[in-house]
């Protein structure tokens, strides 16, 4: 049997349930990550690895915010994203009315060719299971789907017909994650996100949004040391010279901010050491691939 991967974007409003379902899909782990503020373009939620597929979820940050508050840029952002991901999944609120913002997100969706998935979730929440299919009904006037899954991500139901859904539209493909990174790797990403997101920060888009963070050695030196090697990539020479900053300055509080949630958030001293390097080529990449890290051996 072939075996399948690809991308997965999980959308919808605030509150629907999202972390949730994700945590029902993938396991607890990833909790972590969804509380991060969302400074990144996109960021990876978590990781469903089984003997037929593996699922990289993804967030799509802004696709739920109003257009006026978020500018045209980042809705661009947002569509590209959902233009290049395999399968969208619009997580609502079953037990709700349509929501303006839901009708908002669907308006979006006009501009994406991507299948969508609308999952219905809460239903343990209903009255009346029978509702569901009211609920249905209101959403299909609003454009057809391409699946529909009535779910409660709470109680774990249907979430494995869910899965079964999205796994249908994936293409063939490889594992990208090794099996176990869910329960053993995390760290390593979120850590990248962190370095990522104090250089977006602190240099004020100066380096740009495409700025790559690889993690190459992650050890632990004692029991309650982690040592953290991670390079930062660069397009070029210039943006290089402003992430290092004068004598070094620049890099040493990237460093020093990344260190201090660190610790926060693993509960350990944490030695980070941080390079910068300059790395020309990866535009020419498939982005997503080369944003979450699979091009890390140059
Ligand atoms: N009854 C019921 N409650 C649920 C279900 N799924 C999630 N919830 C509850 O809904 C609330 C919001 O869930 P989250 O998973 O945090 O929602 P979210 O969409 O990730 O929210 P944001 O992070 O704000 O975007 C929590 O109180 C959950 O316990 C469900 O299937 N049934």
């Amino acid at each position: 049997m072939t075996y399948k991967s690809g991308f997965v974007a999980l959308i919808g409003r605030p509150n629907v349930g999202k972390s949730t379902l994700l945590n029902a899909l993938v396991g607890q782990k990833v909790a972590i990550m969804s509380n991060r503020p969302q400074t990144t373009r996109n960021r990876i939620r978590g990781v469903r690895t089984t003997e037929t597929s593996q699922m990289i979820f993804i967030d799509t940050p802004g696709i739920h915010k109003p257009k006026h508050r978020l500018g045209e840029y980042m809705v661009d952002i947002a569509l590209k994203t959902l233009n290049e991901v395999d399968v969208i999944v619009l997580v609502v609120d079953a037990s709700s009315y349509v929501h303006p913002t839901e009708i908002e997100i669907v308006k979006q969706l006009e501009r994406v060719r991507t299948p969508v998935a609308l999952a219905l979730n809460k239903v343990d929440a209903l009255e009346d299971r029978a509702l569901v299919l009211k609920r249905i009904e209101e959403y299909q006037a609003l454009r057809p789907f391409d699946e529909y899954v009535p779910i409660s991500a709470l109680r774990g139901e249907q979430v494995d017909l869910l899965a079964e859904v999205i796994e249908k539209r994936l293409p063939e493909g490889p594992r990208y994650y090794p099996d176990d990174m869910i329960t053993d790797q995390p760290e390593s990403f979120i850590v990248s996100e962190i370095v990522r997101e104090k250089v977006l920060m602190l240099t004020r888009d100066e380096v740009p949004h495409s700025v790559m963070v690889a993690v190459e050695h992650m050890e632990r030196r004692s029991s309650d040391t982690l040592y953290v090697s991670a390079v930062i990539y660069t397009e070029r020479e210039s943006q290089k010279a402003i992430l290092i900053g004068k004598q070094g300055q620049m890099l040493k509080r990237v460093g020093e901010m990344a260190r201090h949630e660190l610790e926060a958030l693993f509960g350990n001293r944490i030695y980070l050491e941080l390079w910068v390097k300059v790395k020309r080529d990866w535009r020419n990449k498939p982005a997503l691939l080369h944003q979450f890290g699979f091009d890390r051996d140059g």
